[in-house]
């Protein structure tokens, strides 16, 4: 540490004020009220844009995100970079998120359990979490057969969590009925509930959104005790003897910048979330020795931190229809019978298992155990939905002309349990420069084989829809009809896919972290963000994360 920067002192110092971040902050400020709490964030406090359901969302180069990219991603993209962005304000990705809200499978969790040997993180274990964090809206089909998920759902949690046909206001999509057909044709059943551990079929979609209102980790009420600094890039972690004793931070005071010292005197916690956590612990001299020996950084701890990155690669396809006033952007955004602003557009998401001739290639080629975890009963590969509007998760063609203004709608087509694992590894030892982020998506031929026959399905299905009439829009002319894997791939690369910005898995719990979070081999330091989480879930990560950082929260509580 420089004897020279000035120091201020906390008892527990928190990184990042991200969805775990406000979590930890909130739960541990209310049971320990004598304790200083100090929580870092790099963006700002708030932003009014970020409120209504359809304000602001990440990937179009707002203020509020780490404008990162990908190198460029090989397989499956054809070399193009792909946007892999990340909220930077208090509330974290939660704030620019897309507000799906999905736990996944008991069967992740219970993997993860035993992958770590530790009962904790197993679904059962989690669920009274998931329930502390939400507030839940079930929808009026549920509410018709009385509510039986009712036990998996909480009442009074700080998140508000609704369905479709329960968000405040009526949505009435004009496409509802003709997307759950396309779901049907695709051959999944409906299941009731997506977020009761089984949620294999198609599904009344939940999100954290009610009465047109983002509800987001900021929702999250701060104890007195907690003094939050935002516009605070914090540096690196101050390890000394084998224990974390602070953190240096970049804070900017007014238009100018001050560098400081916080000592914590009882434990630093990183919710920097899965990109930026392992910069800040390679910066901080743990990580693998010989990327710290690259960049000149004092060597603390040699870890796999970075390894394991895993995201969720997505493609999208867009479709033209020739029904006035059906898709978001054709017509009025409010009228009488329609409200595009009470919720997000769409109404069902389905999960299901990779195909059969994929499973085959998967247990011809991975290896004994990866394979009987992949094929294991209620595993689930592959995600899809119909999205009322042309989404584009990359900008990287002048396809976005298409939201608002034309009749086209989108489907998502989302790898969810991928085996392609990349790194986030340093640029340089400078703090201020964006880490080196390579999810090396597709790499796998499993991967490529399970996502490119969800797309090819979803092809096949919706233009089975009867009365809907969709037709393929906004590729070349040599490609409309061609569903082979190379004209899917040539889709991915020219159009708005990429990922659906769910890293995870660089500060591994089991190989960079503990049971309880805490960094191997270092004292007084603990990771709680979506780095932790050691094996893909078949979700969307708000969900998990909110029940990860209320359980967090309770095993900091044992020790605080
Ligand atoms: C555009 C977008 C769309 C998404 N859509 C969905 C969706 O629909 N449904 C869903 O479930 N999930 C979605 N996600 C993912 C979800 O939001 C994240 O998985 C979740 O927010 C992860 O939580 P976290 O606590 O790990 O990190 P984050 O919520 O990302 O929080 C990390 C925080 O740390 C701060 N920080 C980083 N580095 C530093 C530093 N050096 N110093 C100080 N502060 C720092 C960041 O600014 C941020 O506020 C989306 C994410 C994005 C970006």
């Amino acid at each position: 540490m420089d004897p020279e920067l000035p120091k201020v002192c906390f008892d527990l110092v928190i990184v990042g004020a991200g969805v775990a971040g406000c979590v930890l902050a909130s739960r541990i400020s209310h049971a320990r009220p004598h304790l200083r709490i100090l929580l870092l964030e790099a963006g700002v406090d708030k932003d009014d844009r970020v409120l209504p359901t359809l304000g602001i969302m990440g990937g179009f180069d707002s203020t509020l995100e780490w404008n990162y990219r990908s190198v460029p991603q090989a397989r499956g993209f054809g070399g193009e970079v792909v946007n892999l962005t990340s909220g930077k304000i208090v509330g974290g990705g939660s704030a620019v998120n897309y507000q799906t809200f999905t736990r996944g499978p008991a069967v992740d969790y219970d993997q993860w359990a035993e992958l770590v040997q530790d009962p904790r993180w197993s679904w059962s274990s989690l669920l009274p979490y998931f329930k502390k964090s939400e507030t839940w809206f079930p929808s009026a089909d549920l509410r018709e057969r009385g509510l039986p998920t009712a036990d998996a759902h909480g009442q009074d949690g700080p998140i508000k969590v609704s369905h479709a046909t329960n968000s405040g206001r009526p949505r009435n999509y004009p496409l509802r009925e003709k997307s759950r057909r396309f779901h049907e044709l695709r051959g999944c059943q409906h299941a009731l509930d997506i977020n009761g551990g089984q949620p294999e079929g198609y599904a009344e979609a939940f999100n954290s959104t009610y009465e047109g209102l983002r509800s987001y980790a900021a929702g999250y009420v701060l104890g007195a005790n907690v003094t939050l600094w935002t516009q605070s890039l914090v540096e690196k972690v101050v390890v000394d003897g084998g224990a974390a004793k602070g953190v240096v931070v970049l804070r900017s005071v007014g238009d100018a910048h001050e560098r400081v010292y916080v000592e914590a005197s009882k434990e630093v916690i990183l919710s920097a979330g899965a990109q930026s956590s392992p910069k800040i612990l390679l910066l901080s001299g743990i990580g693998p020795a010989a990327e710290l020996a690259a960049h000149q950084i004092r060597p603390v701890v040699d870890l796999p931190v970075g390894r394991n990155y895993a995201d969720h690669p997505a493609i999208f396809t867009y479709w033209a229809i020739d029904l006035p006033n059906a898709v978001l952007g054709d017509g009025e955004m409010q009228g009488p019978d329609l409200d595009w602003t009470a919720g997000l557009p769409y109404d069902w998401i389905s999960f299901a298992p990779a195909d059969q001739a994929t499973r085959e290639l998967a247990r011809q080629t991975l290896p004994a155990d990866r394979y009987q975890r992949y094929s294991a009963e209620g595993k689930l590969q592959v995600e899809a939905f119909t999205v009322y509007t042309s989404v584009d998760t990359c900008t990287r063609t002048p396809l976005a002309r298409g939201w608002p203004g034309k009749r086209v709608f989108s489907i998502a087509h989302i790898l969810v349990d991928p085996i392609s694992r990349g790194t986030v590894t340093l640029r340089s030892a400078d703090p201020a420069e964006p880490p080196i982020l390579d999810p090396n998506l597709l790499a796998s031929p499993v991967d490529r084989s399970a996502l490119y026959e969800c797309v090819r399905s979803c092809a096949r299905a919706i233009q089975e829809v009867e009365g809907l009439h969709a037709v393929e829009w906004g590729v070349e002319d040599a490609l409309c009809g061609d569903w082979s894997d190379e004209a899917i791939e040539s889709r991915a690369r020219k159009m708005g896919s990429g990922t659906v910005f769910h890293p995870s898995g660089t500060c591994a719990m089991g190989q960079v972290v503990d049971g309880d979070c805490r960094v191997l081999g270092v004292e007084g330091l603990r990771v709680v963000d979506a780095g932790v989480i050691p094996i893909p879930l078949a979700a969307h990560y708000q969900a998990p994360m909110y029940g990860v950082a209320e359980q967090a929260a309770e095993l900091i509580l044992g020790d605080v």
